[in-house]
């Protein structure tokens, strides 16, 4: 899996009374795949983590870009794991998950998004757009090369960058996917509120993508562990290979709680 250093943190991790495993789920809990829907967890992953969120102590979560609903669609994570959705927008934190409310000039920017996006996707073959409750997302994974992905992204960008008098999107680059947000989240938020609901002392957080850096940013290498999964550029103190790694990180602190 690791090198040492990641052991010894893990061991000193699991040593903790109360701890937080939160973890991405696309390129984490799951293998990347063509299309969002058809994702789901390896299933030793999804062992190891319902293991882990039935012991004292240990608070388990999923933090996720994803809508809620179609985290819970694929995901299918243990009745008591805490899920943050929409990069921190959305939240689920006990039985009830509060829908997100959008007032009307979100709802009015999003649709316009929504628009300019349906405009570019059908310009480069198989690609498409995914709505979500506060974001619609350029998936261009199946773009015909790595050319046709960068222009569909560039270009509507350009066109994003012409649409005025609306409230405020942001954009975010993910793994061959564009997405626009009308509202402003960040995982390290939704780390935040986890670390403040849940009262853990420590917090492990894995994720892939360039959107989990604001969560890796948000631990305190003292007494958290921040994994990055895969390769590229990263503030997380350790890296393993893939998904397939992420059972026997697990297992490891598993295997280390007293
Ligand atoms: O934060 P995550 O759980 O990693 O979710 C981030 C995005 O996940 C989905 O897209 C990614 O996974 C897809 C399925 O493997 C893949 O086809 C796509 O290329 C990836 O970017 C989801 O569709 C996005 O809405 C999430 O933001």
């Amino acid at each position: 899996m690791t090198g040492p250093g990641l052991a010894t943190a893990l061991q000193e991790f699991a040593a903790r009374e109360s701890i937080l495993v939160a973890l991405d789920f696309d390129g984490v809990m799951a293998e990347l795949v063509d299309r969002a829907e058809n994702a789901r967890p390896l299933p030793a992953n999804a062992t190891a983590l319902a293991t882990l969120a039935g012991l004292p102590g240990v608070h388990t979560a999923l933090v996720s870009g994803r809508a809620l609903e179609s985290l819970l669609a694929v995901a299918s994570p243990p009745e008591s794991t805490l899920l943050i959705g929409s990069h921190g927008a959305e939240r689920r934190l006990g039985p009830e998950a509060p829908p997100l409310e959008l007032d009307e000039e979100q709802h009015r920017a999003l649709a316009a998004v929504g628009q300019v996006l349906e405009q570019v996707a059908p310009r480069y073959p198989d690609s498409w757009v995914e709505s979500k409750p506060a974001a619609r997302v350029l998936q261009v994974r199946l773009a015909r090369s790595e050319e046709a992905r960068r222009r569909a992204v560039a270009e509507a960008e350009e066109a994003l960058g012409e649409l005025t008098g609306l409230a405020p999107f942001f954009i975010g680059h993910g793994k061959d996917v564009l997405e626009v947000a009308v509202v402003r989240a960040d995982k390290g938020q939704g780390l935040d509120l986890l670390r403040s609901v849940t009262g853990a002392e420590a917090v492990l957080f894995a994720g892939d993508d360039v959107t989990d850096e604001t969560g890796f940013a948000r631990l305190d290498p003292a007494r958290d562990v921040s994994i990055k999964v895969g390769p590229g550029e990263t503030g997380a103190q350790f890296r393993i290979e893939g998904p397939a790694d992420v059972a026997t990180v697990l297992e490891a602190v598993r295997s280390w709680r007293p």
